[in-house]
């Protein structure tokens, strides 16, 4: 990476090669998913609204400020920025933040009726901030899907203090965020394994 480079640069560098992965994984079918990271100078580098998280170009990531607000007009953001801008909001060590549509995830949130998924006893759990052991259960809360944005973060807002392995949205996807796109893109890997082997349990009458 040349050091000329500038933190948008880099930034944007880091959103394509995410989409790439998760794209690979299978969690962004369509235009799903949404990719963000913090500037060092607090702005907001977001995917557009409505690209192929597969198939961006570096064109397709532009910045918003810490209410979600374009600094170009006419930019049009991802739908979901404002689940990120909370994010970033509510945890200052976040540097990058990464939402999907995984199969497990969007399955299991419309299986279970209760308010949390609950991975317990996984060695990979000690992907999640605090984890030293797999004699754990780490809650995943679910929240209802809503088109409306500012809504349902004010219905995530209080649940931000419990949140070792981020959260879901019922038939929806999951969010994840880390320290910067390495961390975070291990939390989802994480999470989406946990959750694929909660699926074949559920298959399995387990
Ligand atoms: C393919 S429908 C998915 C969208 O409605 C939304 O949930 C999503 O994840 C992507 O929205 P976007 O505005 O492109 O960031
Ligand atoms: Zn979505």
């Amino acid at each position: 990476m040349s050091e000329t480079m500038t933190d948008f640069a880099r930034a944007t560098q880091d959103i394509l090669v995410a989409g790439q992965r998760m794209d690979a994984r299978g969690w962004v079918p369509a235009t799903a998913g949404n990719i963000s990271r913090r500037l060092p100078d607090g702005r907001i580098a977001i995917t557009r609204s409505g690209c192929h998280k597969g198939f961006l170009q570096a064109a397709d990531v532009i910045t918003v400020d810490e209410a979600g607000k374009p600094h170009r007009s006419g930019d049009k953001p991802s739908a979901e920025t404002l689940l990120h801008c909370q994010i970033y909001q509510q945890d200052p060590t976040a540097g990058a933040v990464l939402h999907g549509h995984s199969v497990a995830a969007t399955v299991l949130s419309m299986i279970e009726k209760g308010p949390a998924l609950h991975l317990a006893d996984y060695e990979v759990l000690k992907v999640f901030e605090g984890q030293t052991t797999h004699e754990t259960s780490v809650p995943v809360p679910l929240f209802e899907n809503d088109q409306d944005i500012a809504r349902l973060a004010q219905v995530v807002a209080p649940s931000f203090g419990s949140m070792a392995a981020g959260y879901i949205i019922r038939g929806h996807g999951v969010y994840v965020w880390g320290k910067d796109m390495p961390t975070a893109l291990a939390r989802l890997e994480g999470l989406e394994f946990l959750l694929a082997c909660l699926l074949e349990r559920r298959k399995l009458g387990l």
